[in-house]
């Protein structure tokens, strides 16, 4: 079982309060706990999607069997920190088995889900996102993080009912390894990076987590936060989300730009290690989450990063705007400093 990344997090507990999530289903006004001062743009606010749109207003699309996929890769990672990606070669069933799986579990009474709560030093099970003490106001959000296998959390909330949930996103999990390891070295090779720096791809102890995210519809979404602005910690992330738009990107530090949901195409996000073992060429994504007063939305993240003791530094012939951290370090100072962590580690 990989408890690695459940390590780097029990040295930064957190309280409580920045745990337990509001009971949504009895919430029928914004609480002022909730509410953020100033209005947020929901999907009303875009156009919707046409795919005649101009290409630079949206994320691009890439066919992984497409032979320039690396380089239309390279090119995303470097303009926005992020893509979607089509034929993937991750089965629609296995995706679609865990949203339903993920439906279930947001969909249970609240005394249920509380069974599985993070504990306070923890990484895994039930609670509010990890980075909500950083906010003024808490987001309109439900998550499950799984690490390794689920079956500790699963069984509190399903004793006699949890290996179905287990087995799937226990799939799940290996599915997106592979994949992560087939774009890892897509983007290693993009920047010449030899074999002999990238033995661990592949290993068994890398880093990852299986992130599972529910936004409820909201009675005023224009005052509420689904997921607060931020950047993922790790290498990159893969992730599903479900049909509802919700999702933006920072694009070029101008502009938030929705990334609206395609079928049968995943989500691909810079994480912070890829940036500085990039040397900030692949930027990490900033985004963000919005909600809307009718539908639900999911979302499944796969976060990916090396082993813990691993030491990511920037892996380019140019000077290194970055000094060397290991997996682990990084992670405590994303957990102490969240948007300053990395000009914390800048030269
Ligand atoms: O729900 C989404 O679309 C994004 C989720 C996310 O950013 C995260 O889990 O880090
Ligand atoms: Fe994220």
């Amino acid at each position: 079982m990989n408890t690695t990344l459940s390590e780097a997090y029990k040295a930064h507990p957190l309280h409580l309060r920045d745990i337990i999530p509001l009971d949504f289903s009895s919430a029928h006004s914004l609480p002022d706990s909730h509410a953020w001062s100033h209005s947020q743009p929901n999907d009303d606010d875009y156009v919707s999607f046409n795919d005649d749109a101009s290409s630079s207003s949206f994320i691009p699309i890439i066919d992984l069997m497409d032979p320039n996929a690396m380089e239309q890769i390279g090119h995303a990672c470097e303009k926005w920190g992020a893509f979607q990606l089509k034929n993937h070669g991750i089965p629609f069933c296995v995706i679609e088995d865990v949203e339903e799986e993920a439906k279930r579990l947001f969909a249970l009474p609240t005394e249920q889900k509380l069974k599985a709560l993070r504990s306070p030093g923890g990484a895994t099970g039930y609670g509010r996102a990890r980075i909500s003490p950083f906010f003024p106001k808490f987001m309109w959000h439900e998550g499950f993080t799984i690490i390794g296998s689920p079956s500790h959390d699963a069984k509190k909330i399903w004793p006699n009912d949890h290996a179905g949930f287990c087995d799937l996103m226990e799939n799940y999990e290996k599915q997106m390894k592979v994949l992560a390891e087939r774009l890892t070295q897509m983007m290693f090779s993009l920047m010449d990076i030899s074999e002999e720096k990238t033995k661990w791809v592949g290993a068994s102890n890398i880093s990852g987590a299986v992130q599972l995210n529910f936004y409820p519809s909201c009675p005023e979404p224009n005052r509420a936060m689904g997921l607060a602005p931020h950047t993922d910690t790790s290498l990159f992330t893969i992730l599903h989300q479900s049909r509802i738009t919700g999702l933006q990107i920072f694009k070029e530090g101008k502009e938030w730009v929705p990334v609206h949901p395609h079928p049968n195409t995943l989500v691909v996000h810079t994480g912070d290690l890829l940036h500085i073992i990039s040397n900030a060429r692949f930027r990490s994504a900033l985004h963000r989450v919005t909600v809307n007063s009718t539908r639900e939305r999911y979302s499944v993240a796969y976060f990916y990063s090396p082993p813990l003791d691993y030491v990511v530094s920037p892996l380019v012939d140019s000077v290194a705007r970055f000094r060397d951290v290991t997996v682990k370090e990084y992670i405590g100072i994303k957990a102490k400093n969240f948007g300053e962590a990395l000009s914390l580690i800048s030269t």
